[in-house]
């Protein structure tokens, strides 16, 4: 690393330090019989075990240090009084203030906030008991939530974790991909009488949606919707009133966003929407009494018993220490299971920077990357790479103590037993000595073990943290989720990036463009000849793609 501090070179002496085998994560134990208490830290709703990590007695001092240098405090301080911390875009963050956080800077959002979670409230209540009914008069009961990135994958991952608390008179669907298939899938089967159309979308511009935005209103005209009834099927969530209106949204029924939420940032504004309607209002204002409780935590705990502060330094201390180029995202519970693709988005699109908020090349790495999906699955497909592979992937645990209900028990007990020996396996590992045992025990002849006992070795030593949670409600989700959000935080602090834009993603849209104009538009042979040769921007391969799906449809008949 160019142009390091003391600190940071004391952090790099440090972790070879730790790569010594008098301080592998076994030998930190055997020598420290508190070490698992004295690592394991309280926050609002769950409980974080850090001892699994490569830290000893001084790391946690050194990475403090670290934080200090780069004022994190203060830089946690600026986001909740609701500074312009997204300086690129010159706006604050102020999701915080949606949960109860009314930030110095920006009094006025407590009133709009108000006004909008009425306006949520009422509605919610109204499809609920049926003062807002279809067209034909009957009950709404299927949902289409049509969003992509913060507009779905937020909103869609509660709804899924929130699974013991959904209504049931109401199933709701989630649509994202440009993909014509998902939509018809989720259509199939529906009537427009008894579907309601959530227009998720914080731009109300963005292609996606858009094209699945067209496809549903097309398909609810085809079906028997009429259009002075679309009012009472088409609601949107957005800041571009007039975009939605254009559409044909009724005025009335566009619930406000606010330039001040990042999409992924959103699902505790009307972007959530769709998990009040799944489950009740009560639930949605658990989740955020949930996520208050962790911003309350992150923001006066102090920084050495501060969960989400010690989370993102471990992050750091990985990425940049111990070259990590990723990280897992555990978690055992199934209504879980769309947590990781939901932290893809909040942490790869914050942290994926290269430059500093100041627009100078950063000095070490950034983001990373992040992966996972719902344990015991995982040990059945890449659980093996993370056991044996020559890569070092921190992995975050996420583990339930109590079962939804008591006749889940029994199996409940397998989930945690195999969560919690994945992180000591992890740990552990299996030596030579240990697996030649093993197989003499066992039986095994003198050639088989010099044959197979290689294989057998598992290294160990590998760090994990664990996340434990009483219960899986409204109120813990919405901790958990306010943590990740902190935790990303903190690392955008220490590298001194932008963790709210996302300038990144521009190019592919901007580049999409003249693509799909040409793949609309070249719909023979000739037009095909005649605009191609206009074509010098593109690149030959992009230039071949093209010619070659066109040829394809057209020997199919596709087009
Ligand atoms: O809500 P919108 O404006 O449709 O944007 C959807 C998503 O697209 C992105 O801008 C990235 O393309 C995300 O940040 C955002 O969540």
């Amino acid at each position: 690393m160019a142009n390091e501090t003391d600190t940071e070179r004391q952090l790099l002496q440090h972790q070879i330090r730790l790569t010594q085998a008098d301080h592998t994560l076994k030998a930190l134990f055997s020598r420290d019989s508190d070490r698992a208490a004295r690592l394991t830290f309280e926050a609002p709703h769950l409980t974080a075990d850090f001892s699994k990590q490569h830290i000893d007695s001084s790391s946690l001092s050194v990475l403090l240090r670290l934080a200090e240098e780069k004022n994190l405090q203060q830089a946690i301080s600026n986001l909740f009084a609701g500074q312009q911390v997204n300086n690129t875009e010159q706006r604050a963050a102020l999701h915080m203030a949606l949960r109860g956080h009314i930030p110095s800077a920006a009094p006025e959002v407590a009133e709009e906030i108000k006004r909008t979670q009425q306006q949520m409230a009422d509605f919610v209540n109204a499809v609920h008991n049926g003062a807002w009914l279809g067209q034909d008069g009957g009950a709404i009961t299927n949902i289409v939530n049509i969003g992509i990135g913060g507009s779905d994958l937020g909103p869609a991952m509660v709804t899924a974790a929130l699974q013991d608390y959904l209504n049931p008179g109401i199933t709701c669907h989630f649509v994202s991909n440009v993909d014509p298939a998902q939509i018809d899938s989720a259509l199939a089967g529906l009537t427009p009488e008894s579907t309601l159309f959530i227009i998720v979308s914080k731009s109300f511009g963005t292609l996606e949606t858009m094209q699945n935005a067209e496809r549903a209103m097309a398909w609810f005209k085809a079906h028997g919707g009429s259009k002075q009834h679309i009012s009472r099927h088409f609601v949107a969530v957005t800041t571009n009133l007039p975009a939605a209106v254009s559409f044909g949204i009724s005025e009335d029924n566009v619930f406000p966003m606010w330039d001040w939420v990042g999409g992924r940032y959103s699902l505790w504004s009307a972007a959530g929407i769709a998990i009040a309607l799944a489950t009740s209002w009560q639930t949605f204002v658990d989740l955020l009494a949930g996520a208050a409780a962790m911003d309350q935590h992150f923001l006066n705990q102090p920084l050495e018993e501060n969960v989400p502060v010690i989370a993102g330094l471990l992050s750091v201390w990985y990425r940049n220490y111990w070259q990590a180029e990723s990280q897992a995202i555990l978690p055992y519970s199934q209504p879980l299971h769309l947590l990781p693709s939901h932290l893809q988005q909040l942490d790869m699109e914050s942290l994926g920077k290269q430059v500093t908020r100041d627009g100078v090349s950063v000095q070490q790495d950034t983001g990373a990357i992040i992966w996972g999906c719902a344990g015991t699955n995982g040990q059945h497909s890449f659980h093996q790479l993370l056991h044996q592979g020559t890569s070092l992937i921190p992995a975050e645990f996420i583990a339930i103590a109590c079962p939804a209900s008591a006749d889940r028990w029994e199996p409940h007990q397998h989930l945690l037993a195999n969560c919690f020996a994945q992180s000591r396996a992890l740990m552990t590992g299996k030596s030579t000595e240990e697996v030649e045992a093993e197989m003499l025990a066992a039986g095994a002849s003198t050639e088989e073990i010099k044959r197979l006992a290689a294989h057998k070795v598992v290294p160990g030593n590998r760090p994990s943290t664990t996340l434990l949670l009483g219960r899986l409600t409204p109120q813990s989700l919405g901790s958990l989720l306010a943590y990740y959000e902190a935790k990303v935080f903190v690392q955008s602090a220490i590298w001194q990036i932008n963790a709210f834009d996302q300038w990144g993603v521009e190019l592919g849209k901007q580049l999409s463009r003249p693509i799909a104009s040409r793949l609309l538009t070249e719909r023979n042979s000739a037009t095909r000849a005649t605009t191609s040769e206009n074509s010098a921007t593109l690149d030959p391969s992009t230039e071949q793609l093209i010619s070659l799906c066109l040829k394809t449809q057209d020997s199919n008949n596709t087009r």
